[in-house]
């Protein structure tokens, strides 16, 4: 039974999935403080949250059963993602359901702004009837700039040039051909700043996207400018834009988000008579709460049962299509990553990937990570997993390499992993075959054919005749049976590899009587 924890308010609907899943038990408990969330989490497998609730360090360091976290919208910035890839918890979020509700918002924003229908509803209700006072501007020609043309930022860009706006772009992964076709005009940011008669943030809030627009921004912007914030509070400076509404030089504003939320009672911004504000609901729209409600259970509902998923925000993410190459070298890189790390003792400093024939035309990452958890997690247990294994490397100082070539022997695919500790070097070799599944066909350069499953015991020996039969001996002793058996050598009367699949686990005693025997260079007793 999965245990799923939903803290803000999630549509219901769009849980209805979760609610019928046989394994699945939903509790609702919202507006936990940061204590009280500490208290409860240890018992969920996932959590479900909107913008309200902090999953922070402490949070994620009091869940100890939690393997991932459902953002039903866009932004994670209230999710300490970093320390939940630490602690291999999986952050998926629901993307594409509330891009047009907050680009509609935004819209929204900007007609009221440009026509002060907030001020002149208000006024009305004092009882007035005064049209003086609310002259507004027209959009049709006036430049738009936007900064982040990402999903919502696209959308508003359509809108914009259907009400006769000119569009700038700033988006550090806009192209030019992608500019033309949307028909905006790429620009930098001061180009924008310096341009524009309205401004609007449409990034997420990063180490560089923050206070995007400070001081130096609105110092060079047109007087009158006109700014729009339905993106993240921070992006813009709050500080700044209220001088700038001081000073005259921005003629109105219209927010939707703030550098701290709920935004307080007592706030400068709410005393501005040419600023809109909203309390955070560019995705509140019914539509838009049941798209990302429905997205995110789907997801997270896929993720507990082990089933491909795609919107995870700390891992890579690939179309499903891609994945699907994927999918079948995820255990061949497990089990070539636990078999080296049995091969091999004391510290390691270097893997090196290579991946040889058609695999190396896949998006390898996805592998990559098998790899690393199937290697790491024997010696650091089931602390590793696939969202966290790369930060555990980096964090025990292994450099990881991932090379890729054409050339793959006499295979369609293969993959080697080379593992370097002290100055020695341990290669093992794998591949698929095609209705045989993952094997092993090569081991510190002797070639093998091995299936990578259960008890293996490897030894390299002198190929003198009578070893087998003596290692066979010592096994039936131990009532150990052998299932399979793979012989490799360099050259005839060198020195030998041998594989051997057993069915039951080997003593010690008879692990040391195989190693004291002459010819033995060394044994290995391997689990996959
Ligand atoms: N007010 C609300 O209720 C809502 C707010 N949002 C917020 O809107 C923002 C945009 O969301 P989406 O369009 O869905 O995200 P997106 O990921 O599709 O787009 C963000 C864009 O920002 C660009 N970007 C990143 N760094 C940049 C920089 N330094 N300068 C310029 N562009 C940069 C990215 O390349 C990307 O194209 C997010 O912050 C999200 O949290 C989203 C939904 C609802
Ligand atoms: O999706 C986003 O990034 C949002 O800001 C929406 O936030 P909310 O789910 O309405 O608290």
């Amino acid at each position: 039974m999965f245990r799923i924890l939903v803290s803000d308010p999630i549509s219901e609907q769009g849980l209805a999935a979760l609610y019928a899943a046989e394994n699945m038990q939903i509790d609702i408990k919202m507006g936990l403080k940061e204590e009280e969330l500490c208290a409860v989490i240890g018992e969920y497998d996932a959590l479900l949250v909107r913008s309200q609730t902090k999953v922070t360090a402490k949070v994620l360091e009091s869940a100890k059963r939690l393997r991932v976290i459902g953002r039903a919208g866009v932004g994670v910035d209230n999710i300490d993602v970093e320390t939940a890839t630490r602690c291999g918890i999986v952050v998926i979020n629901a993307p594409d359901g509330n891009t047009i509700s907050t680009a509609e918002h935004t819209f929204a924003m900007m007609m009221a702004m440009a026509r002060k229908i907030p001020q002149a509803d208000a006024s009305l209700r004092r009882g007035e009837w005064d049209r003086k006072s609310f002259v507004g501007v027209e959009l049709n020609n006036k430049i738009l700039g936007i900064l982040g043309l990402g999903r919502i930022g696209t959308e508003v860009a359509k809108r914009a040039m259907a009400f006769g706006m000119r569009v700038l772009a700033y988006d550090p992964f806009l192209t030019e051909s992608r500019a033309e076709s949307l028909g905006v005009r790429k620009a930098t940011v001061d180009e924008i700043v310096t341009q524009a008669d309205f401004i609007t943030v449409h990034t997420p809030l990063t180490k560089e996207t923050k206070h995007l627009l400070s001081e130096r921004e609105f110092e060079m912007m047109k007087q009158g400018v006109r700014i729009l914030n339905c993106a993240r509070g921070g992006i813009i400076k709050e500080s700044a834009l209220i001088e700038a509404l001081k000073s005259g030089k921005v003629a109105g504003a219209a927010l939707d988000v703030y550098e701290e939320e709920p935004l307080a009672a007592e706030h400068p911004l709410r005393d501005f008579q040419n600023v809109v504000l909203t309390p955070h609901l560019g995705a509140s729209t019914k539509e838009a709460q049941i798209n990302v409600a429905i997205d995110v259970a789907d997801e997270v509902a896929k993720f507990l049962r082990n089933e491909p998923f795609k919107n995870a925000v700390n891992l890579p993410s690939l179309p499903a299509e891609r994945m699907q190459q994927v999918q079948p070298f995820l255990t061949l890189g497990e089990k070539l990553g636990k078999l080296a790390a049995q091969l091999l003792k004391g510290n390691v400093s270097k893997l090196q990937i290579t991946y040889g024939g058609e695999v190396a035309t896949y998006e390898v990452g996805p592998i990559t990570r098998t790899i690393l958890k199937g290697f790491l997690a024997y010696h650091h247990g089931d602390e590793v997993n696939y969202v966290n294994a790369p930060f555990i490397a980096e964090q025990n100082g292994i450099i990881v390499n991932e090379t890729k070539t054409s050339k793959a022997k006499v295979f369609t695919n293969m993959i080697t992993l080379e593992v370097e500790s002290n100055g020695e070097t341990k290669t093992v070799t794998g591949t698929l075959y095609n209705g045989f599944g993952p094997r092993i066909v090569q081991i510190n350069g002797y070639t093998v054919d091995a299936a990578p499953e259960g008890q293996m015991l490897i030894t390299l020996h002198e190929d003198i005749p009578g070893i087998i039969g003596r290692i066979g001996t010592i096994l039936g002793n131990d009532g150990v049976n052998i299932a399979t058996m793979q012989v490799g050598r360099r050259e005839a009367g060198g020195t030998a590899l041998m594989v051997m699949g057993v069915d039951a686990r080997v003593s010690g005693q008879a692990l040391n009587e195989i190693a004291r025997m002459e010819p033995i260079h060394s044994v290995y007793l391997v689990e996959l």
